[in-house]
C-alpha cells in the first residue's frame, strides 16, 4: 500500500491531540505526518492519499496556518488523489458556523479533482449551519466532525469508527491498490 500524507494544523492542540490518537489507532508507520505550518504544495503532491486535520476558528475561518496555506493549498491538484478530512469545532457555541473548516477544504479539493472520502453522518449533532453538509446530500458531512468542546465523552468512538469506514472505502479505490 502507498503511504499516506496527514496534514493538520492546530491552535490550542486539541487537532493535534486527536491527530496522535488517529495516528497511533491507524498504524504509524503507514502516515507521515505533517503539520501544516512547515509545508509547501509539493509536499502534498507526493502523496495519492491524504488525510487533513484542522479545526474551525472564528466565525467559520479556517485554523490559523490553514488560513496561512490556503492560497498555495488552492494550487494543488488534487486529480488522481483520495482524500479523508477531520474537523474540529463546537456545536453549541458556533452553532452557525460548525466544522466549516472541512467545508472549505472539500470545496477546493472537488474543485481540483480530488476524491474525498469518509463522509461522516450529521445526524447525532445538534447545529445550525455548516459548511461541511454536503450541498446534495445534506445528511452527511464531507468528513468527520469532533466536537471536543462538548462531547469529548464520543471522540473515541467517532474516531475509531471513521477510521475503520475510511481504510474500508480506501480499499475500494484503485490508488490504494496500486503498486509504487
Ligand atoms: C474564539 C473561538 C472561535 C471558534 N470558532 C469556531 C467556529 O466558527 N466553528 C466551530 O465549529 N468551532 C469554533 N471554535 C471551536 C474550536 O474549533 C474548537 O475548540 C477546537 O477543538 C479547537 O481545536 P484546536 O485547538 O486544534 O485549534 C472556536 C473556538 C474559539 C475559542
Amino acid at each position: 500500500m502507498k503511504k499516506i500524507g496527514l496534514f493538520y494544523g492546530s491552535d490550542t492542540g486539541c487537532t493535534d491531540d486527536v491527530t496522535k490518537d488517529l495516528t497511533e489507532a491507524w498504524g504509524a508507520d503507514q502516515i507521515d505526518v505533517h503539520e501544516v505550518c512547515d509545508v509547501s504544495k509539493d509536499d502534498f503532491e507526493q502523496y495519492d492519499i491524504l488525510l487533513l486535520g484542522l479545526s474551525t476558528w472564528y466565525d467559520g475561518d479556517l485554523q490559523s496556518d490553514w488560513e496561512d496555506f490556503f492560497d498555495e493549498f488552492q494550487e494543488i491538484d488534487f486529480t488522481d488523489k483520495v482524500i479523508a478530512i477531520y474537523g474540529l469545532g463546537d456545536q453549541v457555541g458556533y452553532t452557525e458556523y460548525f466544522v466549516d473548516g472541512i467545508g472549505i477544504l472539500a470545496e477546493v479539493i472537488l474543485k481540483n479533482g480530488g476524491q474525498i472520502i469518509g463522509h461522516w453522518p450529521v445526524a447525532e449533532y445538534n447545529f445550525r449551519e455548516s459548511k461541511a453538509v454536503i450541498p446534495d446530500n445534506e445528511d452527511m458531512f464531507y468528513g468527520l466532525a469532533i466536537d471536543n468542546d462538548n462531547e469529548s465523552n464520543l471522540t473515541d468512538t467517532r474516531l475509531e469508527k471513521w477510521i475503520d469506514q475510511v481504510k474500508t472505502e480506501l480499499e475500494q479505490t484503485t490508488v490504494y491498490n496500486a503498486v509504487g
